[in-house]
């Protein structure tokens, strides 16, 4: 493979005697991996039921390699029931080694596709907030599916400058993600135009990008709070040179240990102006050490300059107070009848025909540009409430009243999922109609409505199953 001179020279300062098996490994097959949804079912339970076979990702209790030259999960319906993500193993590093906890505050400042937002909701267990923000507008729709995919109710997704979001949420967060725009050098050896990407744009351009915005996440997090910088770069100029540039801002962060693994290769102090010996506390990916691609990581944590303690919140005061509703519309609490879970009145929101349900205790947005901010639970339509995709994805098959579950091996579930009518005689009486939860043993995949044995498909149009 053809790579740049400069980056040759790069890698071979970085790397010493290393360089040759660095570069012989262009050579070998790139490496599958697919996360389980923990949101959705134990990493044993999916085991149980996997229809291929997976080995461990040792370094991800989740994650787990497949053959990708032979088998496609994205095509097998227990994707469609959002039970894992595709992802590049090193890629699922970062949001495995934040430790972020259910009942947090979490931003996802760089998120589109959504590869870690997910890993991050799926830890929050349905309690706290995760905040998903990708500046490309384009980029976060694909975000927002794959959040609503995965089950995640407690979530915003919103396509802003982080400057901007800074006036929003001074000291706000428990827990920031930056996977930060990069180089991608990381990526040479699975996707060729990388390349090509790093000879228009390469460290210097995005390491500006990088230091405007860790400072501006720094600003975000609260005292005790704890970030984690990632890129799938090897560059220290937006590797290590970033976090001494941070530092250099904002002395109160500590640079901390990140859970081990045997492949890591430290970060390089030697690498910095100041040599600080902290450095190599952060986490380098080379794929000739591990079998995954590239990446680097660091963790830091935000000390407490005001005698803030761990835990405790700054500005109650942001709290938004939610629309109240005095009197809920009939064709909602109609439908809800068959959802177990207790709502609380104050989080529903309104707009127009959409009725939402918001996490707890966020501040006022107004002016903020969002794909989506909460669950959509449905539309108010004519006399009637249609759930929502979403609201499918996040309920459990026990949590609504009325069922149709399908095993793997009947051909109504890709039929389902290519959204068409079904037949469903031997699963329902005559008398039996209205809105089904349609699963896939026992997983949920969508709505159907049911009329005189004829299941009407509800599953949302742009999700369909494509052959
Ligand atoms: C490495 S990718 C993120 C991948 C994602 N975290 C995942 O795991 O799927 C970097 C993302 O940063 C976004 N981006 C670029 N500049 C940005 C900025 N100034 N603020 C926020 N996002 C930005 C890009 O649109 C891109 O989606």
């Amino acid at each position: 493979m053809n790579l740049p001179k400069a980056f040759e020279e790069k890698m071979k300062n970085l790397l010493h005697e290393e360089y040759e098996d660095y570069i012989y490994c262009f050579d070998e097959p790139r490496h599958y991996g697919l996360r389980v949804n923990t949101n959705k079912i134990s990493v044993g339970g999916f085991l149980k039921i996997a229809p291929w076979p997976l080995s461990p990702i040792p370094w991800i209790h989740n994650g787990f390699y497949y053959d990708g030259e032979h088998i496609q999960p994205a095509k097998h319906p227990y994707y469609f029931a959002g039970l894992y993500y595709l992802q590049e193993p090193s890629a699922m590093t970062p949001a495995d080694r934040l430790p972020a906890e259910p009942g947090e505050r979490v931003l996802d400042i760089c998120a589109a596709p959504g590869g870690k937002a997910t890993e991050l909701g799926a830890k929050l267990k349905g309690e706290g907030v995760l905040i998903a923000n990708d500046i490309s507008n384009s980029r976060a729709k694909g975000l927002l599916k794959n959040l609503e995919l995965f089950g995640i109710g407690n979530m915003l997704v919103l396509s802003e400058e982080p400057g901007k979001l800074m006036e929003y949420f001074p000291e706000y967060f428990d827990k920031i993600l930056i996977d930060a725009p990069c180089s991608g050098e990381g990526m040479f050896r699975k996707d060729k135009k990388m390349v090509k990407a790093w000879e228009e744009h390469g460290p210097e351009f995005f390491s500006k990008l990088q230091r405007s915005i860790i400072t501006q996440a720094a600003a975000m997090l609260r005292p005790g709070g704890s970030i984690l910088y990632s890129t799938c770069t090897f560059d220290p100029l937006e590797n290590e040179q970033t976090i001494e540039y941070l530092l250099s801002k904002f002395p109160e962060f500590e640079i901390c240990q990140i859970r081990p693994y045997e492949g890591f290769a430290p970060g390089i102090p030697e690498l910095t102006e100041s040599g600080n010996q902290e450095i190599s506390k952060t986490v380098r990916i080379f794929p000739h050490k591990m079998r995954g691609e590239g990446h680097y990581l660091a963790l830091l944590r935000k000390g407490s300059p005001t005698g803030f303690q761990d835990g405790e919140k700054k500005k109650p005061g942001l709290e938004k107070v939610n629309t109240r509703f005095e009197k809920l519309p009939e064709e909602f609490t109609e439908f809800w009848l068959d959802v177990s879970w207790n709502l609380e009145p104050s989080r529903l929101d309104i707009h127009g025909e959409r009725i939402y349900y918001m996490p707890k205790g966020l501040p006022c947005m107004r002016g903020i540009r969002f794909l989506r901010s909460g669950l959509l639970l449905g539309e108010l339509k004519k006399n009637r409430f249609e759930p929502s995709q979403a609201l499918a994805m996040c309920l459990k098959k026990e949590e609504y009243g009325k069922v149709l579950d399908f095993p793997l091996s009947d051909t109504r579930v890709i039929r389902y999922l290519k959204g068409e009518t079904l037949e469903v005689e031997d699963k329902a009486s005559e008398k039996e109609k209205g809105w089904y939860l349609i699963c896939v043993d026992g997983y949920p995949l969508g709505f159907g409505k049911l009329n005189r044995q004829i299941l009407k498909n509800k599953y949302l149009p742009g999700w369909r199953f494509q052959p």
